[in-house]
């Protein structure tokens, strides 16, 4: 088999679920947030931030892992602020090589300097869409959909479930919860979610990250979430290649994993890349994606997630498209618009590919 070169998976169309605002800033641009705002951060040069944040993050626990958001977050309290992060983050997803990507925030967490929360979602979705126009004007364009998050520790997902329904038409796509995962179960939200289902709205949870098939089962079967954030756990329900009921519905059903394995690895979800799961569920055929989550946490983007897996795997560029249509064909944008990415973006060129 001919190694797939690292700058063709950068120029090969990807599409991307889960990857988080908050977790993806540029590191010199926190830097200078955070001097007008003056919050105090670890470090004050660029390249020491970024190893900063990647080696804070990789102690093997979720909640240590989010307690560096508290830097991230901080510094996205303006519309000024919240606008160019936006911005970069739709141009560095696009230069990366993302075609299609689903962004999500938690618009409670950006409330600390007076800002309502239809004001930090404005400011988002004008961020988004500036550094979208500016992409395709360089050649590289990509479609954004906008998830709003509420924190699963927090009493405000019903507010936050209203909020994403009210910009269904204006960006957001999609609803969430994350945050620390055990003792914090999905029924928790379960009124948030009832509600999404009565206005046809979609939603995903995360689950089967920090906790297993409790979790997941309750984010399925009790709140009805059309695709699962991580889901990795999930593999503890297949023994010896043999699915358990849960396993079998969420196969069956073709219920979206939305896998993002170096974050995984360093919250301690899976060993280590080779040992990640998803070399099973993939074998098995579930619904895989192949996802970031936090870029600047994780000091990763799409093509190198792809990589890594090449590298550990040794996939191929069918492989490659196969995650990518199957994220694609898990897209929260309608039907149609889904299909013309695939038909019209992704198969043609992995077709020059393949
Ligand atoms: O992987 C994750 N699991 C649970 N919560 C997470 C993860 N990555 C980020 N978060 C939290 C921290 C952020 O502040 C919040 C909204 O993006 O979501
Ligand atoms: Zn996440």
């Amino acid at each position: 088999m001919v190694a797939i070169a690292y700058e063709d998976i950068v120029k090969a169309p990807k599409a991307l679920l889960h990857d988080h605002l908050d977790g993806g800033l540029r590191p010199a641009t926190i830097i200078e947030l955070a001097a007008e705002v003056g919050h105090p951060l670890p470090a004050t040069e660029p390249d020491e931030l970024a190893r900063w944040f990647v080696s804070a993050c990789d102690s093997g626990s979720l909640e240590r892992y989010i307690a560096t958001f508290e830097h991230t977050v901080a510094v996205m309290q303006t519309e000024s602020a919240l606008r160019r992060v936006a911005a970069e983050c739709a141009l560095d997803l696009a230069d990366d090589g993302v075609v299609y990507a689903e962004v999500r925030f938690a618009p409670e967490q950006h409330l600390n300097r007076g800002l309502t929360l239809e004001q930090v979602v404005e400011a988002v979705l004008a961020g988004f869409a500036e550094g979208a126009e500016r992409a395709a004007a360089a050649g590289r364009p990509i479609r954004i959909g906008t998830l709003l998050t509420a924190m699963r520790h927090a009493a405000r997902s019903m507010e936050i479930a209203e909020l994403a329904v009210r910009f269904r038409d204006t960006g957001v796509v999609g609803f969430d919860i994350a945050g620390a995962e055990a003792g914090f179960p999905p029924t928790r939200h379960l009124d948030a979610f009832e509600y999404l289902q009565r206005e046809n709205f979609h939603f995903t949870i995360h689950a089967g990250e920090a906790f297993g098939l409790p979790s997941i089962w309750q984010a399925i079967q009790w709140c009805g979430a059309d695709r699962l954030g991580h889901g990795v756990r999930i593999v503890d329900d297949i023994t010896g290649g043999v699915l358990g009921r849960l396993a079998a519905y969420v196969r069956d059903k073709r219920i979206p994993l939305e896998l993002c394995p170096s974050s995984n690895v360093q919250t301690g979800a899976a060993p280590s890349i080779a040992e990640h799961p998803i070399g099973l569920l993939r074998d098995l055929r579930f619904r895989v994606t192949v996802n970031t989550d936090n870029r600047l946490m994780s000091g990763t983007s799409m093509s190198r997630e792809m990589a890594l897996l090449v590298e550990a795997f040794g996939y191929g560029w069918a492989e490659l498209q196969w995650f990518t249509i199957n994220a694609m064909k898990s897209a929260f944008i309608p039907f149609d618009e889904r299909l013309s990415i695939i038909n019209e973006v992704i198969k043609p060129a992995y077709a020059k590919l393949l």
